[in-house]
């Protein structure tokens, strides 16, 4: 393993956006475009990506990931289009990312996990054990770094997956649905983390929980079968709500109003 830092990591910013998608689609089967037609600007700041199941959140978090390739219109990350496959290690070592399904290896400590996704993202050997020390505190878990993944619980190996995704001090970290299994007060931890990690860098995160967005993002954006629906502040999806729009709170009755006029809107889940 070598010390890998290139040009683009200590290179002036020549981006407006962390991420800019224009007209993106991605196919994900013959008859399915799960994302389709998609033009969104993100940058520095927590971007709460909500909809219904199966709107394309996933599909969508994948390609920014470059795990998924772009079927249609481009995808640019820092800049540069996805559609050069051969910038994608540069661009992978700038992104965090804890998938829906999060696979690791049960003998592994937390440590040594950690630590192994940390080299697999090309950290230099020397900052590793640091930087690992600081994801499994950010994330609680400082007492249970040497302890094996097996002997975790749901939750804690959760808060593992976020520490992984953020031990490269990443400009964009990705994050689907992070908060399934974790408890109330760990909830309430990682939202402030996701408050302070989005000052300083492009966080997308998706939930289907509306007070994760009313208490941790800046900024909301809406998804519904592949397309952008809206995007702003929690305050101004609040505003599109009206009382007699189904939901507990401002926030899920501007959800249900923006997502009414959509048939699978309507009644069905
Ligand atoms: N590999 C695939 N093959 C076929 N269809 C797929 C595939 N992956 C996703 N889809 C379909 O694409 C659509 C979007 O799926 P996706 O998982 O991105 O949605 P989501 O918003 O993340 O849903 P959820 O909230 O349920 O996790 C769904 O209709 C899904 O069935």
């Amino acid at each position: 393993m070598t010390a890998t830092s290139g040009v683009a990591d200590t290179a002036p910013r020549t981006y407006a956006h962390e991420i800019h998608a224009h007209d993106l689609t991605v196919r994900v089967s013959r008859d399915r475009l799960a994302v389709d037609g998609l033009t969104l600007s993100l940058g520095v700041g927590t971007h709460g990506l909500l909809g219904p199941n199966g709107a394309g959140k996933t599909t969508l978090i994948r390609t920014l990931a470059t795990v998924l390739r772009p079927t249609g219109g481009d995808l640019e990350l820092f800049g540069h289009s996805v559609r050069d496959s051969g910038r994608h290690r540069e661009l992978r070592r700038r992104i965090g990312y804890l998938p829906q399904e999060f696979g690791y290896y049960k003998r592994f400590t937390v440590r040594e996990f950690v630590g192994y996704l940390a080299w697999l993202k090309e950290m230099p050997d020397r900052d590793i054990p640091g930087a690992v020390q600081r994801a499994v505190e950010r994330v609680g878990l400082a007492e249970r770094a040497d302890d094996r993944m097996k002997s975790l619980s749901g939750g804690m190996v959760r808060r593992v997956g976020i520490a992984q995704a953020i031990v490269n001090d990443p400009a964009v970290l990705l994050l689907d649905e992070p908060t399934v299994g974790l408890d109330p007060a760990q909830r309430l931890q990682f939202r402030s983390l996701l408050k302070e990690l989005g000052r300083e860098s492009c966080v997308v995160v998706s939930t289907h929980l509306v007070e994760d967005v009313a208490a941790a993002c800046t900024d909301v954006v809406l998804f519904d079968r592949g397309r952008l629906l809206f995007q702003g502040t929690p305050d101004d999806l609040a505003a599109a709500g009206t009382s007699d729009q189904p939901g507990d709170s401002p926030l899920e009755r501007g959800y249900s109003a923006l997502l009414s006029d959509s048939a699978q809107g309507k009644g069905s889940w």
